[in-house]
């Protein structure tokens, strides 16, 4: 299932390619005003930090919400206290786009996260085209060198990665990379399994000094407290967003 996932979106960053071709997108990212630090967003604090998603559907859970206006749901969740948007933009089966980044960019000045199945150089530079400032790489997704590589790239536009593991061996070579801002996924993107507990088990492994983003399966501020009491320092929130009034939930889950 992720590897259909990856190849489909590999293919839809070909046709793009197709009318936007390398050269000019790279033109694009280079023209952007410089990307927001994720990393002082992002760091830890006496309080948890929440990066919320603009999610309209999700091949485990079918479709979520239709989100007409996704800059106008991202101004929500700023207001409510999210220290990040994350966007996917992702179109077959999250039926996101890079539109919506850009809507999300244009509108809010915290930080935005490209959440996209990302394997290829292409997508960086169109995600920094689109003003993102942080850019999702999935460890199960690619081999060390490919993610060795798109960090550096990410890294050299002046972006953040935030890096996702599933397993301890995902983590380490998550951390193998360098990166400041690693991410759990409680779900497992080849059976869609959740695993509640799973970042609690992995995260005494992420050393002080990098920041550790606990991802999916919130559904109450419980879960979140949860988090948090495992260690997180951030926690991402996509469905329960946007499946209730953010500006209310957000305020639940920022005051545990
Ligand atoms: O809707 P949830 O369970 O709150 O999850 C949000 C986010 O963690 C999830 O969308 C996600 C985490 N990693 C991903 C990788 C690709 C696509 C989606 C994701």
């Amino acid at each position: 299932m992720l590897a259909d996932l990856v190849a489909g979106a590999l293919e839809d960053a070909d046709r793009r390619r197709a009318e936007r071709p390398l050269a000019q997108v790279e033109a694009e990212a280079l023209a952007r005003p410089a990307a927001l630090d994720a990393l002082a967003a992002l760091a830890p604090a006496d309080r948890v930090k929440i990066i919320a998603e603009v999610k309209r559907a999700s091949p485990s859970r079918g479709s979520l919400a239709d989100i007409a206006d996704p800059a106008a749901l991202a101004v929500s969740y700023e207001t409510g206290g999210a220290s990040a948007i994350s966007v996917l933009t992702e179109e077959r089966r999250f039926r996101g786009s890079l539109a919506d980044l850009e809507a999300v960019r244009e509108a809010v000045s915290i930080p935005v996260l490209r959440k996209e199945f990302v394997a290829d150089p292409y997508q960086v530079f169109e995600a920094r085209a689109a003003g993102a400032d942080l850019v999702l790489l999935i460890v199960a997704a690619l081999d060390q060198q490919r993610l060795v590589e798109l960090h550096g790239l990410i890294t050299e536009l002046g972006m953040t990665s935030l890096v996702e593991a599933h397993t301890a061996d995902e983590l380490s070579r998550a951390l193998d990379t360098g990166a400041g801002l690693v991410g759990v996924n409680a779900r497992d993107l080849t059976t869609f399994e959740l695993d509640r507990d799973l970042f609690g088990l992995l995260a005494d492994r992420i050393p002080s000094g990098v920041i550790r983003v606990a991802e999916s399966a919130v559904k109450t501020a419980g879960d979140v407290a949860h988090y948090r009491a495992a260690g997180a320092d951030v926690v991402l929130v996509g469905e329960a967003l946007v499946t209730s009034d953010p500006v209310a939930t957000l305020g639940e889950f920022l005051g545990v």
